[in-house]
């Protein structure tokens, strides 16, 4: 069992062209080191029988030959080179817009963290598969039968058991690299458990510092540490024991053939020159083979890397899609209306039961419940984070499975618990949403969100340092300038997914404000667990267990005296004892 990896060969599309040509190079340095050693045995025989050679040419072959050879090798690193660059390239490429389609409601099947090692150490791994190991096994497959065709004139016997050993010692060696195998694939699932916690552990120092947990992480870290250490020993361990084994196997082949052609010589059956060509010839039907086994251990990392990133490529992301047919609401409806939708998440059954919700085109619609209800769920429907199991959901008509999301985010944006920024300035947090808009469009955006006033007022204004992910930004801050992202955008429909849950007093007041005066402008969806903050909203949903439990206005909801009641007279609750503010839309 070569380690020929279909998934390994599937992904090398786009740069086999270099592992073709490195396995020639070798091959032509291959062929520069027979000339030479048939130039050099040639001239050493030729000394016990001066008639028999030509002296000059032997010496400009030796000289052509060791120019051939330093010409390919230097080629060979080179194209190794290039090769490895080109794959690195290619394969984050293609990863990355893997991890693009993904989309937010898929992220979870793969991992964050898992996301990062394939793309970064995997990809690391998979380059000695390419750049050694395949361009090795090429040459391995081939040299064996060169050599045989070159040393039969001069010892048959010689060579033919010289390749018989080297043919037999590759398939030979599959009984460690078997073993290998099953270690190298716990080695990497060990890789992954320990990158990923140590990278989770990064993220969270602040709470775990919090809560005094560094001690405790810090052990398991080191367990964890050890575990991946032993992995690693055990492999080494075997792969001494595989080279020990094959190193016996060719230095006693090499000497058994010294007694073959020694024998051969002293009866005169060979001449000196043959019996010096095969003997400096020898040795290369196993280097070949050293240098392959040498890769294959180290590629076995690739290919437990490839079974990794296989899985991310093999996930799913097609999407329902119908051809773009308009339909007209019977009542005249203009909007977004879900009917009868049902959404289960992989290990969470019933998140959604037959949820109705009319979101009019020009109104605000609330979404209130308790935590867990699926407020959010609903809005990553929106968005078309992830499609219903079943129901129907149409926008202005259209049935949501005509349009691409990224189609639909044209029209339809939202504004997220926690806004992502990303280290640049201002402006090119802005640009994200529209990256043609004029000084002006960003301006008028963020007086919008109530954020203009702060900006100008910095030395460098939209050109000021948001800092690595955000950092140099208040909580606040982060949220407007994600609103006034959002409005670059121009997207009719606004989901605003309790957009103010982690932000000051202060700030809470003025989005809240932005909101309301948004709320004139455009369509939009406000989830948020302050009721007191949507009560002028045209419409408001109360969720409960997955279900639409109410639906109404504020005034209409208060009289049925139900659920939401009860919200509101819990929050009031609270909100006398101060833990909330009073703010409106
Ligand atoms: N990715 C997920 N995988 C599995 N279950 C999930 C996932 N996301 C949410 N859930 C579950 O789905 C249910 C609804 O979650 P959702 O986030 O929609 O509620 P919510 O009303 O927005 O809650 P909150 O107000 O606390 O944000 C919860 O029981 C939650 O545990």
């Amino acid at each position: 069992m070569l380690l020929i990896n279909k998934t390994l060969l599937k992904m090398s599309k786009g740069f086999r062209g270099y592992i073709a040509l490195i396995a020639l190079l070798k091959l032509l340095t291959l062929a520069g080191i027979a000339m030479f050693a048939q130039s050099i045995s040639g001239f050493l025989g030729g000394l016990f029988d001066p008639g028999s050679v030509d002296f000059r040419e032997s010496v400009r072959t030796a000289f052509v030959s060791a120019v051939i050879i330093l010409i390919s090798e230097v080629l060979i690193g080179d194209v190794e080179y290039r090769c490895t660059a080109k794959s690195r390239i290619v394969l984050r490429e293609r990863i990355f817009s893997k991890i693009l389609l993904l989309d937010v409601g898929n992220i979870e099947k793969m991992g964050t963290t898992h996301a990062v090692a394939a793309a970064v150490d995997g990809i690391e791994a998979m380059q000695i598969y390419y750049s050694k190991y395949l361009p090795g096994l090429i040459y391995c497959a081939i040299s064996p039968f060169y050599l045989f065709w070159k040393l039969k004139e001069a010892s048959f016997t010689a060579a033919l058991f010289l390749l018989i050993v080297s043919l037999i010692l590759l398939p030979a060696n599959n009984f460690f690299r078997s073993v290998v195998r099953k270690l190298k694939d716990s080695y990497w699932v060990s890789f992954l458990n320990l990158t990923g916690y140590y990278l989770e552990s990064l993220y969270g120092l602040t709470t775990i510092m919090l809560f005094g947990r560094d001690r405790e992480r810090a052990g398991i870290l080191e367990t964890k540490t050890g575990d991946f250490c032993r992995k690693i020993m055990g492999i080494m361990r075997l792969n001494f024991k595989a080279f020990l084994f094959s190193d016996l196997v060719i230095y006693s082949s090499v000497f058994i053939t010294v007694l073959m052609v020694t024998a051969q010589l002293s009866k005169g059956e060979i001449s000196l020159a043959s019996a010096l060509l095969t003997l400096m010839l020898g040795y290369g039907f196993f280097g070949s083979i050293r240098i392959l086994m040498h890769s294959s251990h180290q590629a076995l990392a690739g290919v437990a890397a490839s079974q990794n990133l296989s899985r991310i490529f093999d996930i799913d992301t097609g999407r329902p899609s119908k051809p773009f047919v308009q339909k007209e609401e019977s009542d005249g409806f203009v909007g977004i209306r879900l009917e009868n939708v049902e959404y289960s998440y992989e290990d969470r059954d019933g998140v959604l039961n037959n949820v109705s919700i009319d979101i009019e085109r020009g109104k605000t619609t609330a979404l209130v419940g308790q935590s867990g209800s699926g407020k959010t769920t609903v809005s990553g429907i929106l968005m078309r984070f992830f499609d219903p199991q079943s129901g129907e959901i149409r926008f202005e008509g259209t049935d949501y499975a005509c349009y691409e999301p990224g189609e639909l985010r044209k029209k339809i944006i939202m504004v997220p618990q926690f806004v992502s920024i990303f280290s640049g300035t201002i402006e090119d947090n802005l640009l994200v949403a529209k990256p043609d808009a004029t000084i002006e469009e960003m301006h008028k955006a963020l007086e919008l969100a109530r954020l203009k006033d702060w900006v100008t007022g910095l030395p460098d204004g939209l050109k000021t340092d948001v800092g690595d992910a955000g950092a140099k930004l208040s909580g606040g801050q982060r949220q407007k300038i994600g609103i006034a992202r959002v409005l670059l955008g121009n997207a009719q429909y606004i989901i605003f997914d309790e957009a103010t849950s982690s932000v000051d007093f202060e700030s809470e007041r003025e989005i809240w404000a932005c909101i309301g005066e948004l709320s004139r402008m455009r369509t939009l969806v406000v989830i948020s667990h302050r009721l007191s903050t949507i009560r002028r909203a045209d419409r408001i949903y109360v969720l409960s267990g997955g279900k639409v439990a109410e639906r109404g206005s504020h005034e209409k909801l208060m009289e049925q005296n139900g659920i939401y009641t009860n919200l509101v007279s819990e929050q009031a609750v609270l909100e006398a004892r101060g833990v909330n503010g009073e703010v409106a839309v």
